[in-house]
């Protein structure tokens, strides 16, 4: 495994409220360089609030963020976020796509971005003709031409099909294991979290309610070595007092 090139992170005390409602209390979390951390927890804990943060496109009411020892202030360039859509401009070519995550890059880069994502043959297509796999493809290349330090996941693979999400899965795995960029996913797939992260760390009552390290060799993809981490996250989530009835949302 190449050594990290992600930035360490770190989380200080950090409370967020929007107006009178608290969302998230006095959380502490230290990411080290190149780690792949995945976040659970019910819908509305407010993961998607901690991932804006650190994308610096939200502030904490109080506490401190820092990447790289810096306190975070407003959107850093070495910080990319990937969403549940694409978010590609459709009356640009998938190249150019590609190329508006880092416009100062060589052609070549980007075309070898794109063909690492699989996806060399579309490089003059229009994002309106790409399925939804291939459009997160993309949109996985725009962020990595960059060569991020910190790639932010939010849930970037809901909206895809099983089979699709376990390519997507295999393939971000693999560009995270070559760049070693730190990562944070927010998922609802417990199955996910454990297949991809070094980390899960589920969310409740404004807070961390459980940060376990899955201590498995790479790829996580044997189903009898998760089943003990699936248990054990499952149980901490659905034990929320909000969660005493099954959930659908959540699946392993
Ligand atoms: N800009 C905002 N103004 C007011 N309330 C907000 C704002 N953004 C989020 N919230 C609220 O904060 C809470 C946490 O939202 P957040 O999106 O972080 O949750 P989440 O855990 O990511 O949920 P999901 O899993 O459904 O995406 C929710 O109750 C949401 O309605």
């Amino acid at each position: 495994m190449t050594s990290p090139n992600g930035y360490g992170i770190t989380l200080d005390n950090v409370s967020k409220r929007f107006g009178d409602v608290p969302i998230l209390n006095n959380v502490n979390l230290t990411l080290a360089p190149g780690e792949f951390v995945a976040i659970v927890g019910h819908s509305g804990c407010g993961k998607s609030t901690l991932l804006r943060m650190i994308a610096g496109l939200e502030q904490p009411t109080s506490g401190t963020i820092t990447i790289d020892r810096q306190p975070i202030d407003g959107v850093n360039p070495h910080v990319r976020v990937l969403f549940q859509e694409a978010r590609l401009l459709p009356w640009r070519s998938v190249l150019d796509n590609v190329r508006s995550g880092s416009p100062n890059r060589d052609d070549d880069v980007a075309r070898s971005v794109l063909a690492k994502v699989g996806l060399a043959d579309k490089q003059r297509s229009w994002p309106g003709v790409l399925s939804g796999g291939q459009k997160q493809r993309v949109a996985l290349a725009r962020a990595l031409v960059a060569e991020p330090r910190v790639l932010l996941l939010d849930e970037p693979l809901g909206a895809l099909d099983a089979l699709t999400r376990l390519d997507m899965q295999a393939l971000i795995e693999n560009v995270w294991l070559e760049q070693r960029f730190t990562g944070i996913l927010v998922t609802h797939d417990v199955d996910e979290a454990v297949r991809l992260a070094d980390r899960v760390i589920v969310m409740a009552h404004q807070h961390i309610a459980l940060d376990v390290r899955i201590e498995l060799s790479r790829p996580h993809t044997a189903e009898e070595d998760q089943l003990h981490y699936k248990k054990l996250i499952l149980s901490k989530i659905l034990n929320q007092p909000e969660h005493q009835s099954p959930q659908a949302e959540f699946t392993i």
